[in-house]
């Protein structure tokens, strides 16, 4: 399955140790190889003892590529507020920069490729339920596996410095075999109940949500969006492999994420991207405006046909196009952006869907992208900056990761980072669902909580609770 006697990677880390010597600095190694078909799943569940709190799963919605990692060969993380993204940016390139690549495959999300997040409002004054995750995380793992469009590979990165001897080859290679030889078919068993579930702050919320009404019909604030929290206590710890398992399966049109640090996991099905980059090709997508599916397909289209033509939701989509079409604009030749939504349907709920794509038109990166698109309206409103403020002042909710960028970059560039929203913390055997939905000057109480209740669905059915 994985050769362990790949002389390539023991002379890239003799060579590595070599230029740790030379330039006092450390150096990375990273080597990719082709093997066998496996279940990523499998292999995320493989590094459940070893690896706990060290791992990341990541699946687009076209099942393009899958991504795993297990361990750490080095984390760029951070809780500066100013220049995040390209404080990110600067550190990744710095760690890349005299690297040791061995990839005879050339494809995306191998070698060196990182996986993580921002938080939503750097800002924001931070609670003890993001006390495990640093306002910028990004995990460069141990072992990446990365399934893409069917093909399997296998990235080893290795860190060398000075005071390294060649030994670490033999040890790695002892690892590897562990891993694979932990690979089981997956079965997953439920080994934990649900005994509560508690709403926080339900009325409080709605009367935030009824202020903020009053005061988008006299200001100069369009729209903004507010979440909530639903908290969930089990009698046992959750499994995350299990959590992960019940949304591949569930939530098929979605992005599947899972980022565990420091024991902590935070985990979600999104259905919205909010910017992917292959070369020069940029995709991003507005997805603002929804409603329940039916109960039979008559009544679905019915509602698909509501929301379709329901100005509410029009003006709570448009204001994400126009911002998303401006920030693409920017920074690309050609920005292509149907005149009229389309629906997007999940199990549990259907959206107004723009997708919109570009071609880049100066060397941009993703970062630099990221930092022009978030939050969209989507999750913070319009005008940006006031919405930001305005959610920092009034929301209850520390949002830690909830609704922000999540997602990969790898060595040249290419990356895909999705919006966590439908998304959970798990905390041992507690979990805590968030949803928000865009609040505009017709927006009415009740229809926004109940959208909230739908939209904490697809968590709610993955981790075994009642979603009626
Ligand atoms: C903020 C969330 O959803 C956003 C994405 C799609 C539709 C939305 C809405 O209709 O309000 C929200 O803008 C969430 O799921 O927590
Ligand atoms: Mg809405």
């Amino acid at each position: 399955m994985v050769t362990i006697q790949d002389t390539e990677l023991k002379e890239g880390i003799l060579e590595a140790i070599g230029k740790a010597k030379k330039l006092s600095m450390p150096i990375l190694v990273s080597e990719v190889q082709k093997i066998d078909n496996i279940d990523p799943l499998s292999f995320f569940a493989a590094g459940g003892e070893r690896y706990f709190g060290e791992r990341f799963f990541w699946k687009d919605p076209s099942d393009e590529i899958i991504l795993v990692g297990l361990g750490i060969s080095k984390q760029i993380q951070s809780d500066q507020a100013s220049d995040r993204f390209f404080h990110v940016e600067k550190e990744w390139k710095r760690f890349i920069s005299n690297g040791i690549i061995i990839n005879d495959f050339k494809k995306q999300a191998t070698g060196p490729t990182m996986f993580g997040g921002f938080s939503f409002d750097p800002l924001k004054k931070k609670t003890s339920l993001w006390s495990k995750f640093s306002q910028s995380l990004f995990h460069i793992p141990k072992y990446l596996l990365t399934k893409i469009n069917g093909d399997v590979f296998l990235t080893t990165n290795v860190v060398c410095t000075q005071h390294d001897d060649p030994s670490i080859f033999d040890v790695l290679g002892i690892e590897r075999q562990q891993i694979f030889s932990c690979v089981k078919p997956p079965s997953f068993s439920i080994n934990s109940h649900l005994i509560d579930e508690l709403e926080i702050s339900p009325n409080s919320w709605k009367e935030t949500v009824q202020k903020l009404i009053n005061d988008l019909k006299v200001g100069s604030l369009k729209k903004a969006v507010l979440a909530r929290e639903l908290r969930l206590i089990f009698d046992e710890n959750i499994s995350i492999e299990l959590v992960v398992n019940n949304l591949l399966k569930e939530q098929r049109e979605s992005f599947i994420f899972a980022l565990e640090s420091n024991g902590d996991c935070f985990v979600g099905a999104s259905p919205e991207r909010l910017v992917k980059k292959q070369k020069n090709s940029l995709f991003s997508t507005c997805l603002a405006g929804s409603i329940s599916r039916g109960q039979t397909v008559e009544e679905d289209t019915l509602l698909g046909n509501v929301l379709l033509s329901d100005e509410k939701n029009l003006m709570e989509h448009q204001y994400v196009v126009e911002m998303i079409k401006d920030a693409m604009e920017q920074v690309s030749i050609d920005v292509d952006i149907p005149d009229h939504p389309q629906l997007l349907k999940t199990r549990h709920i259907q959206h107004l869907y723009t997708p919109v794509r570009g071609t880049s038109s100066k060397d941009s990166s993703l970062l630099q992208l990221i930092n022009l698109l978030h939050p969209t309206p989507a999750l913070g409103g319009l005008p940006k900056q006031e919405a930001i403020e305005k959610i920092r002042e009034v929301e209850e909710l520390d949002r830690g990761f909830y609704a922000s960028p999540i997602g990969w970059m790898d060595f040249e560039g290419n990356g895909e980072f999705a919006v966590a929203i439908r998304s959970g913390l798990i905390q041992g055997n507690e979990a805590s669902l968030f949803a928000g939905c865009g609040i505009v000057e017709d927006s009415d109480v009740e229809s926004e909580y109940f959208e909230t209740q739908i939209k904490f669905r697809p968590m709610l059915s993955a981790l075994g609770g009642r979603t009626k």
